[in-house]
């Protein structure tokens, strides 16, 4: 079988992209995702995303992890599909597709995405950090000297040590300004760092007005692999959350398996 991909990167966050509007893609061979997400045996991604036909929407979203498993709701892959399914023609300046945790708005302009997000209701405080869930689980916590701090291994402490098996993702935050953070996250799926992650970034931008660290609602969140900026209304929990920021196609290539 001959299959087409594309990889896009969405602040460093890297996705394998294939196109399944004909359904050619094996969905249950988890082996080949996880190959083609290999960095040494393969393309090379934090996850690889589906685009395929919806019934009433757009198009619908698959996601996989590195680790070749499906999972929750991938932010930034999810701005990255919308720039593939543009690239694609399947849409043009604004979209609503579907995805694991149901339905998104999006627009896309010069290569800006912006992302609904689902609405959040609940935010669990804990001792010194937080857990809410953006589409994906995550654990928020305020740290000094994030630029030093041992995400890969402190990460995965907290992801096996207090989430188990179903683990989370996990988030370590510092302030930069009143309405802006550094973060850097340990995913759940890739089982190490990665340059960025956007349900991670919403969750991070939600805590930290939660706790009292900010009070606006239009956050800037700095991540390894760059820039992006989250805003949402907070009445009676917290909605129209965005995830705004760049994707972009880094190449297309084709592969005999
Ligand atoms: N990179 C993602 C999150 C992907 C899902 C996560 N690894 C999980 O399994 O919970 C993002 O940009 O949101």
């Amino acid at each position: 079988m001959r299959i087409t991909f594309f990889k896009y990167q969405g602040t460093g966050n890297d996705f394998v992209i294939i196109d399944n509007r004909n359904l050619y893609f094996p969905k249950e061979n988890s082996e080949l995702v996880a190959t083609l997400c290999d960095r040494k045996f393969g393309v090379g991604a934090d996850g690889l995303i589906l685009l395929e036909n919806d019934p009433d929407l757009d198009f619908n979203m698959v996601y996989y992890n590195s680790d070749g498993n499906t999972s929750t709701m991938c932010g930034n892959g999810g701005r990255c599909l919308v720039a593939f399914a543009q690239f694609l023609g399947v849409i043009d300046k604004e979209c609503v597709f579907n995805a694991i945790d149901g339905k998104h708005t999006a627009t896309i302009d010069n290569g800006i995405v912006s992302l609904q997000m689902k609405d959040v209701s609940e935010v669990t405080t804990k001792p010194n950090s937080f857990y809410l869930d953006t589409g994906s689980p995550h654990h928020v916590q305020l740290v000094e000297n994030l630029k030093d701090f041992n995400v890969p291994i402190e990460g995965a402490k907290l992801r096996y040590g207090i989430y188990g098996e179903s683990g989370s993702n996990i988030n370590f935050v510092e302030q930069k300004a009143d309405d802006s953070f550094a973060v850097r996250t340990y995913e759940r799926g890739v089982e190490n760092e990665t340059l960025s992650c956007g349900t991670g970034v919403t969750a991070v931008a939600i805590a930290m007005y939660e706790a009292g660290k900010t009070n606006h609602t239009k956050i800037d969140i700095e991540t390894e692999g760059g820039y992006l900026a989250v805003h949402f209304e907070s009445v009676n929990g917290y909605k129209n959350v965005f995830l705004v920021g760049p994707a972009r196609q880094v190449f297309k290539g084709e592969l005999e398996c």
